[in-house]
């Protein structure tokens, strides 16, 4: 189906989004009249810009105010409609939107509403223009999409239809199945625009907090199906009031915009696209690093060096099937200054599908040769720019990344480097640059087919941060992606940790080991374990324990959680985690202390 945007959901002056909006891939755009009016440019020189583009102009909007006004207003509506009609035709414009009359003076009479939308409609039939009226859900006395219906049959002229926006629709909970009952030609256009659930004026929900479908918690995808059920065949058109995009980088919303409407077409059945290829595991994660603290770290942690890359001066450090590249030849090309997560390999059945995929859905695609092992891995940028490797990890049909690296002699320094009961990468969790949060769940969701988690707000002692987690089906593949709302500069460097959360099989021996070897942990105060004995009856042998190997503690329905994390280095830290009888969670409960405790020691 042909894809069009509103201009009002970019930042940016009316080329830069133009621009923008053809560079992504759209069809055709929704001129948003503020945009126009504040451009130098002449609307002939817009129509010329949207035609050299390859893009058309599928409405102009809005024209409010219009409908069951009294008598003595009727003739400056319609001479005002004469001024916007005139703006249209030297744009090339034949599609105008007039939203439902939120004016005081509007009467509540359908019948006179049905008469003046009639009378408007035949004057814009005489300028080659169609009107398309949608009810805003805080319209004074037509607010919904099927009373805006029951006007546009009585008025009963060929030039006016009617716009649905999802928005207006699903925020106020009424149900989209009538969406069916309204003949498809009469659907002149198709608004669509997601939100998070949010309790609040609606006005305001609107005007600040729209996503893009698939980023927030209405069930766009369904309204969808009722649409396309009717018969329409008009563009799907995204209408995004959003703080953020307002203010974000403009080719990267259109982008991530294109991507939600290319997802909301797999979702109601309209495209083939390459089927998501869930991974399955880690593979490994790369961890740009020049100095020496972090082989020291992760021999405290037992972690061996198993591997040396045959031609770059990359390690790989082996424990359980947790696997750790440690890349010392990143810093001048990537801009990695410190120790950095530079990319995380994802274990996949199809790396050349997963690839595919990622293409299909506008993942920005690396060269291949960028890969730590010479076997050809395909690779994405994901929204923080970690790389993310497809791999398939010493698989008889495929080449593996590991046969690139030597094997190392062992050292046999002792015990430092016995393991210590890690198992797996059980997640990594990634700070998100901060106007791309909705972006990254989506991305996450729509490439790799991963399950987003409920959204989240941590306290941090200097901010708010924001966590979602995404995870596969089954648990084996989990990120945390958390975004700081801390005003730059405040806090240390919080809102830049990245962290790997490794599974131990024993988290209370694997603790005991750990300090033995003095690895640097971070502390948890007191004051944490006087708030666990009041909040969950522990064994007393437990609550002892945790408190003198500073372990945390979290329960959900299914089961418990203990973790503990290290020092940071760099940018870096790794927490070792054990989960217990099917716990699902993050261990949320405990951030703000965790975040306390760090922040007290990077300060
Ligand atoms: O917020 C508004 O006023 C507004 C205007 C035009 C629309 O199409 C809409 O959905 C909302
Ligand atoms: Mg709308």
């Amino acid at each position: 189906m042909r894809k069009s945007i509103a201009t009002v959901c970019l930042s940016g002056t009316l080329e830069e989004k133009l621009t923008a909006i053809a560079a992504a891939g759209f069809d055709g755009v929704e001129i948003f009249e503020n945009d126009l009016l504040a451009s130098p440019l002449s609307p002939e020189r817009v129509r010329d810009r949207t035609a050299e583009l390859d893009l058309t102009i599928d409405l102009f909007q809005p024209f409010r105010d219009v409908e069951a006004v009294p008598e003595d207003l009727l003739a400056r509506t319609l001479r005002r409609a004469e001024k916007k009609f005139a703006v249209m035709e030297r744009l090339g414009a034949d599609l105008m939107l007039v939203c439902s009359s939120v004016s005081p003076a509007a009467l509540d009479d359908d019948a006179l509403a049905a008469e003046q939308l009639r009378l408007l409609a035949e004057r814009a039939a005489a300028h080659g223009i169609r009107i398309a009226y949608e009810a805003l859900a805080w319209g004074r006395h037509v607010n919904t999409y099927d009373h805006a219906w029951r006007i546009v049959r009585q008025a009963d002229h060929p030039a006016l239809g009617t716009c649905l926006d999802s928005f207006h629709i699903l925020s106020r909970g009424s149900g989209p199945k009538g969406i069916e009952e309204i003949p498809g030609e009469k659907i002149f256009f198709l608004q669509l625009a997601d939100a998070p659930l949010m309790a609040m004026d609606v006005l305001q929900w609107s005007r600040h907090y729209r996503c893009f479908p698939g980023q927030g918690g209405l069930d766009v995808a369904g309204l969808l199906e009722h649409v396309l059920r009717t018969g329409y065949d008009g563009p799907l058109s995204l209408e995004v009031f959003n703080d953020v995009f307002r203010q974000g980088d403009t080719a990267r919303t259109a982008v991530d915009a294109l991507r939600s409407l290319i997802a909301l077409e797999e979702a109601a059945g309209r495209t083939d696209l390459p089927a998501p290829v869930v991974p399955t595991g880690f593979a490994f994660a790369e961890l740009a690093s020049t100095g020496l603290e972090l082989p020291a770290l992760l021999t405290e942690l037992g972690f061996a060096r198993t591997g040396r890359h045959h031609s770059k001066p990359v390690e790989l450090w082996e424990q359980g099937d947790a696997r750790i590249v440690l890349n010392s030849g990143l810093d001048a090309t990537t801009g990695h200054p410190e120790p950095a997560l530079a990319a995380i390999g994802l274990e996949t059945p199809d790396p050349a599908a997963s690839a595919g995929r990622a293409r299909a859905l506008l993942a920005p695609v690396l060269p291949r040769h960028r890969a730590v092992a010479d076997a050809p891995l395909d690779a994405v940028a994901a929204p923080d720019s970690t790389e993310l490797f497809f791999c398939r990890t010493e698989h008889p049909d495929h080449p593996s990344w590991t046969g690139d690296f030597r094997a190392c002699v062992i050292s046999p320094r002792a015990a430092s480097a016995a393991p210590a009961g890690i198992t797996h990468i059980d997640h990594v969790a990634l700070t998100q640059p901060r106007y791309h949060f909705d972006e990254a769940s989506l991305f996450y969701r729509a490439v790799l087919g991963l399950r987003p988690h409920e959204s989240l707000e941590l306290a941090d002692p200097y901010g708010l941060l924001r966590s979602r987690a995404v995870s596969g089906a089954d648990g084996s593949v989990r990120l945390a992606l958390n975004v700081a709302q801390i005003r730059p500069g405040s806090g240390p460097s919080g809102s830049l940790w990245q962290h790997i959360a490794l599974h131990s099989r024993d988290i209370v021996a694997t603790a005991r080991r750990l300090r033995e070897r003095g690895a640097p942990l971070l502390p948890i105060p007191d004051n944490y374990y006087d708030d666990l004995e009041a909040r969950h009856e522990l064994d007393p042998g437990l609550h002892r324990t945790l408190r003198e190997l500073g372990l945390l503690y979290d329960q959900d329905d299914s089961g418990t959680f203990l973790h503990l994390y290290t020092a940071t280095v760099g940018r870096v830290f790794f927490e070792i985690v054990q989960r217990i009888d099917g716990y699902q969670g993050y261990g949320a409960a405990n951030a703000p202390v965790r975040l306390a405790a760090q922040h007290a020691r990077t300060r």
